[in-house]
Order: C-alpha cells, then structure tokens, then sequence
C-alpha cells in the first residue's frame, strides 16, 4: 500500500483477492455456504479526477459486459465503504482478473461486493480482514445482496452459517473437514439470481421446514467432523424444486449425482451443481456432457489484501 494521492484517505492503492463460494449446500438456504479455490482480484487505486468518477479494466469473466465507470459493483462497493466512514467519494482506477464466472451460482456478485468493501475500509487505513472492520464487510455485502451466505463465505473463508437478526447480517466460520472435496460442474448458461429468488414460494409446507431444519443441522456436522453424512446431509425440499424451471439440466445432473451416492446439489441459484466428492473424482456412469467439471479445493483464507 503507499501513500494516498488524496490527503483525505491514508492509503492511495490497494490489492484484494477474493474467493469464490457455493451456497445453500441443499437445504441450508441463505444459511450455509463454502468459500472455493477460484478467485478474482482487484486493484484499487485512488487517482486525480473528478470525485466519485472511475475508470475500470476488466481481464477475464464479466470483460466487454459490465460497466467500466462508477456504475460498476466493484467501485460502488468501494465508494459505499468509504461513504459509510464519513469519506467523500474519491476518484479512482480499477484493474480487476475475473476467474469467477458470473450469473451461474458461484457468488460471483458477493466476490465482487467483498472485494469492494474489503478495498474501501483498507484505502482508509483499516483492516477489512480483522474485527470490527469485517463485520462492516459483511454487513455492507449482505444488505446489498439481501443475503449473507455467500458474502459471509467470501470474506471469511472456510464454509459458514450465516443469519440476520434485527436487520444485521451475522456468520460464523467453520473449517471444513480435509476430505471434502468440492467439485463445480458449469452448464455454459446463465441465471440470475434475483430471477429464481422469484421462482420461490412465500410458505412452505411446516414437514418440509422441519426437514430442512434436520438436514442444515447435519450439514454442519457432516461438513466439519464427519462427511460420510454429506449424502443425507446435502438433501433439500426448501428451494431447489421450486427452481428447477430455470436449470432442468443441472435439476437432472444433481439427481444423477445423488442417485449414484455423490453428495450432490444445486450450487447457489444455480446453474451449477455442487459435488462435495469424497476424492475429487465423479462416478464415470454419471453423464456430465454440457458442463465444465471444476474440481475446486475449499478456499480456507476468504479475502485477502495483498498489497
Ligand atoms: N466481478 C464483478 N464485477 C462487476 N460486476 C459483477 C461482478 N461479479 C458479478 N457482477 C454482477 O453481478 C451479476 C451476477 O450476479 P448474480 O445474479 O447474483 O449471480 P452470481 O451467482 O454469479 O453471484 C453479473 O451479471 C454482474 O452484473
Ligand atoms: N441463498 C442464495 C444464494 C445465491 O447464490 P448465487 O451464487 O447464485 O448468487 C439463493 O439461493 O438465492
């Protein structure tokens, strides 16, 4: 980090990466999520021009797509963090490496929010990785996306439990038990998260809430001390159903998966699937024609400043 050109902020450059993370875990929705070994980075740095302008280069996923000027996430998150120090909104460059696919259920816009709140609060001398100054990540990330799982993931690494109380976001970290090994399987297409938050029913029937209730419980288990549990574990009635309209290939492959015993389910909103593998490797009579088999370790750090 050196020194700002702007007298306000004490540091004038910074460098975050940020882990990518997988929701739910099947039916621990908006509760459960794991950090995994993909990351974006992001380079801030504060430079003359008007206040609150910006300029961004994108390399990698989300280039030529979103915006370029002050209107892109990364920069409003940065600007909200500074904003919510008592900071005016300053003028700044952003050089961010995309790895993390967007619109396809791996927390790509959680990342990006992380990794904006984490470089505002560190422009302005804090440290986003430490108390209290994660707890305002967390809450800045999640108020945004309305949810607290995957920002939770991304910045704390690990997998987490997440909740809100009063209006406040909250998680905790567990380390995940060394032989669970995750692997995204990508489809090419696309959905949006706030499209099949929609798709969701406002009740659900109390056996299905119950259900739920026992299998987010023995995740926790499964996913810290004991993973031969995953299978049961990873079974969901809270959402998956409800959205199978919007990814009935990825519906199909995770009940293929589970018929074939591999712990199995929807990442996130989807469209990828989870496989929380034993060994790293899927059975060879499962099909997996149309997505991209990821193999990705369990990201133990979260976000990181690096520079
Ligand atoms: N690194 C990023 N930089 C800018 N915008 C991003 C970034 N990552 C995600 N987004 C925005 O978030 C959208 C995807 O968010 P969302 O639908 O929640 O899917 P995901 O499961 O990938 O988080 C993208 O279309 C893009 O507008
Ligand atoms: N709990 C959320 C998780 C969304 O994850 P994303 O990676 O698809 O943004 C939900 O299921 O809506």
């Amino acid at each position: 980090m050196r020194a700002s050109a702007d007298a306000r902020l004490p540091v004038g450059s910074v460098r975050v990466e940020v882990p990518a993370s997988s929701a739910n875990l099947g039916s621990g929705f908006d509760a459960l999520a794991v950090a995994l070994s993909l990351h974006d980075t992001v380079e801030a740095e504060i430079v003359d021009g008007p206040p609150g302008s910006a300029r961004v280069t994108v390399e990698g996923q989300g280039a030529g797509r979103v915006a370029t000027d002050e209107r892109h996430l990364v920069v409003r998150a940065v600007h909200r963090a500074l904003a919510d120090l008592g900071h005016p909104a300053p003028a700044l460059s952003l050089f961010c490496r995309n790895a993390v696919p967007h619109s396809r259920g791996l927390g790509s816009s959680a990342a990006a929010l992380v990794a904006g709140f984490a470089a505002g609060y560190a422009l302005a001398g804090l440290d986003p990785t430490a108390q209290p100054t994660a707890a305002r990540v967390l809450q800045g990330a999640a108020a945004w996306e309305g949810h607290a799982d995957n920002a939770a993931a991304s910045l704390y690494g690990g997998a987490v439990v997440a909740w809100q109380q009063d209006g406040r976001f909250d998680a905790v970290r567990m380390p995940v038990h060394p032989d669970v090994h995750p692997v995204a399987l990508v489809p090419d297409s696309e959905s949006a998260t706030h499209t099949t938050r929609g798709l969701l029913p406002e009740q659900v029937p109390h056996a299905d809430a119950a259900f739920a209730a026992g299998r987010t419980a023995l995740a926790v288990h499964a996913l810290t001390r004991d993973p031969s549990r995953l299978l049961a574990a990873t079974e969901d009635r809270l959402h998956q159903a409800y959205r199978e309209s919007a990814w009935p290939d990825t519906y199909a492959l995770v009940q293929r998966l589970r018929a074939a015993g591999v712990p199995a389910a929807v990442s996130g909103a989807g469209p990828t699937a989870l496989a929380l593998t034993s060994g790293g490797a899927l059975p060879g009579e499962v099909p997996v024609a149309g997505f991209r088999v990821l193999p990705l370790p369990v990201d133990d750090a979260g976000v990181r400043v690096v520079a």
